[in-house]
């Protein structure tokens, strides 16, 4: 099992609902995946405010206080840190990956959950329903979301264990299935210089779309790369904050439902996560293929 939702918003009047059509998607999906969730929330402007860098850190042992004073101190800027459950959301006035090495130079053992100009990214270990409510969810807004409800295949639960993995920035993957091949294709990418969080096979298709995307490959190539190098099940959803796609196993074992409207794309495990969103009583709704990448821009969404 593991439950993954997706919601990708059209137009501009849902933004502010983001953060409560998500969290009823999520909470739909908990008895897939009741021992760990995480979500991630493109556009929110107090999580991840416009024109600043971003990132999200994972049970720091700090204070919020004491975080922003350190990083502040590291950086020469003001730094703005808020508590969400286990995960601080920190923002400042540089580009994130400033932000990202000032904070692993500041705490080295740190579990980095994202970092972006419009990401956060909020992962942590118990029931999702507990942990939306912890986060504040529903009062997220934002363009795009992404969640996922965990039941461990490949690694501890942890909230390291937990997805999404938000590697590359503005990046954010999650999975439901197991990758039987990721032990050789993680030896492959630290071969290359690519550094790992944790023992978690889903890690390991994150880092492969994130070296593909930095090497200068369009989201949809660096899918179809994905699908004949791994081996085993899969039905990810993997955004971008201008993308948002859809890929499953040749096989397409794992559930998969997608819907459409004029007002948004929204993607689910399962129907039932998608029953309440506007509209859904006239949306185009279809599963997806095996091996077809599906792919949708904001820049369609504005075009
Ligand atoms: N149940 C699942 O789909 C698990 C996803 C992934 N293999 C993990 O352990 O995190």
């Amino acid at each position: 099992m593991c439950g993954i939702v997706g919601l990708h918003l059209r137009k501009p009047d849902l933004y502010p609902r983001l953060g409560a059509l998500l969290a009823g998607m999520l909470c739909e999906m908990e008895d897939r995946g009741a021992d760990s969730a995480g979500i991630a929330v493109y556009g929110d402007p107090t999580w991840s405010p416009a024109g600043r860098g971003a990132i999200s850190l994972i049970a720091v042992g700090a204070s919020t206080d004491e975080v922003a004073r350190a990083l502040a101190a590291e950086l020469g800027v003001d730094v703005s840190v808020q508590a969400r459950g286990t995960t601080y959301l920190v923002n400042a006035g540089v580009d994130s990956e400033e932000l990202l090495a000032a904070a692993r130079k500041a705490y080295p053992k740190v579990l980095v959950g994202g970092f972006g100009s419009d990401l956060a990214v909020l992962k942590g270990v118990g029931r999702p329903t507990a942990l939306a409510e912890a986060w504040g969810l529903a009062g997220a807004q934002g363009w795009q979301g992404v969640g996922h409800t965990r039941m461990a295949t490949e690694s501890a639960v942890t909230a390291g264990g937990a997805h999404p993995y938000a590697v590359g920035p503005d990046q954010c993957l999650v999975h439901n299935g197991s990758f039987s091949n990721h032990a050789t294709v993680r030896r492959e990418l630290i071969a290359a210089g690519v550094e790992f969080d944790s023992q978690n096979d889903t890690e390991v298709a994150a880092r492969f779309v994130a070296h593909q995307l930095a090497a200068g490959k369009e989201v949809d190539v660096a899918l179809k790369e994905l699908c004949t190098t791994f081996d085993g099940f899969y039905t990810l959803l993997v955004s971008h904050r201008d993308s948002f796609a859809v890929v499953r196993d040749a096989i397409a074992c794992k559930p998969a439902v997608i819907a459409e409207t004029d007002d948004w794309v929204a993607m689910a495990s399962e129907f039932r996560a998608l029953a309440h969103l506007p509209g859904i009583e006239a949306a185009r709704i279809w599963e997806p293929e095996p091996e077809v990448i599906y792919h949708w821009t904001r820049a369609e969404v504005s075009a």
